[in-house]
């Protein structure tokens, strides 16, 4: 599709020789947020991992901007502008918040300041070393550090799992400020709804394909479809 800055095309990939996901295709245009839904174990988390390059590819191409990318690294999609808060965190717990943020920092929008203004907590907290810091605050703090690194478009892999509720509003309110950015978000998350919330579109997986594609606010006002497809009710 012309002008689309994420493009997958057939895309095939798993771990290995097992193949997860198969026959994906799909186009982000500039600026896009896409909600990825679907049961657990379907094989969201393995599709981003996939547009970060963190997987086997099987088939299939992931385009940026047109350009095949499929071969590159992932150090090298993260310097076309490709950013990942992966699910688990992996903040470095012997480094402060702040030095976790300044790690990989590159020039553009997201100082750190500006970071320390969007996340409050995480300026209060620059000083704790990453292990001192609550779930919900080491979420704040990948967000934070994606971020830093100043991409265009942001993969985000389940923000909200296991955060208490006020953690999880915090965390939410933040994406909120994000999406209002020109920022592209691709989300994957269980709590459906507030991942419908902050995009335009939404596809649904299942078993390692898109069963379904929806502007997201069709798909929030139909909770007997989205329950149909996700076997989650809003
Ligand atoms: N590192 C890995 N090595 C081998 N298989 C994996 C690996 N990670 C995931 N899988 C398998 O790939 C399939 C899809 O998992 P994936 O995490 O992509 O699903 P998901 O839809 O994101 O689910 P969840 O919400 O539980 O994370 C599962 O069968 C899982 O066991």
């Amino acid at each position: 599709m012309a002008g689309a800055q994420l493009e997958l095309i057939g895309l095939r990939a798993g771990y290995g020789p097992s193949t997860v996901i198969e026959n994906i295709s799909l186009s982000l245009p500039e600026g896009g947020r896409l909600a990825l839904l679907g049961r657990n174990g379907v094989g969201k988390s393995t599709l981003i991992r996939t547009v970060m390059g963190l997987t086997t590819r099987l088939g299939g191409q992931v385009l940026w901007r047109g350009r095949d990318i499929s071969g590159e690294d992932p150090s090298a999609r993260a310097r076309l502008g490709i950013g990942w808060v992966p699910q688990e965190r992996r903040v470095f717990r012997n480094l402060t918040v702040r030095e976790n943020l300044e790690v990989a920092a590159r020039p553009g929008h997201w100082t750190l300041e500006r970071v320390f203004t969007l996340l409050p907590r995480l300026r209060e907290r620059q000083r704790n070393l990453g292990w001192q810091l609550s779930g919900g605050e080491q979420q704040l703090l990948a967000i934070g550090r994606a971020l830093t690194l100043n991409p265009v478009l942001l993969l985000l892999d389940e923000p909200l799992e296991g955060l208490a509720p006020v953690m999880a509003e915090l965390v939410l309110d933040t994406l909120r400020g994000i999406a209002a950015s020109n920022m592209g978000i691709v989300i994957v998350e269980q709590h459906a709804a507030d991942a419908l919330e902050i995009t335009q579109d939404a596809i649904v997986m299942d078993r390692g394909q898109i069963v379904a594609r929806s502007p997201s606010a069709a798909l929030l006002r139909d909770t007997e479809r989205l329950e149909a497809l996700t076997g989650v009710g809003l």
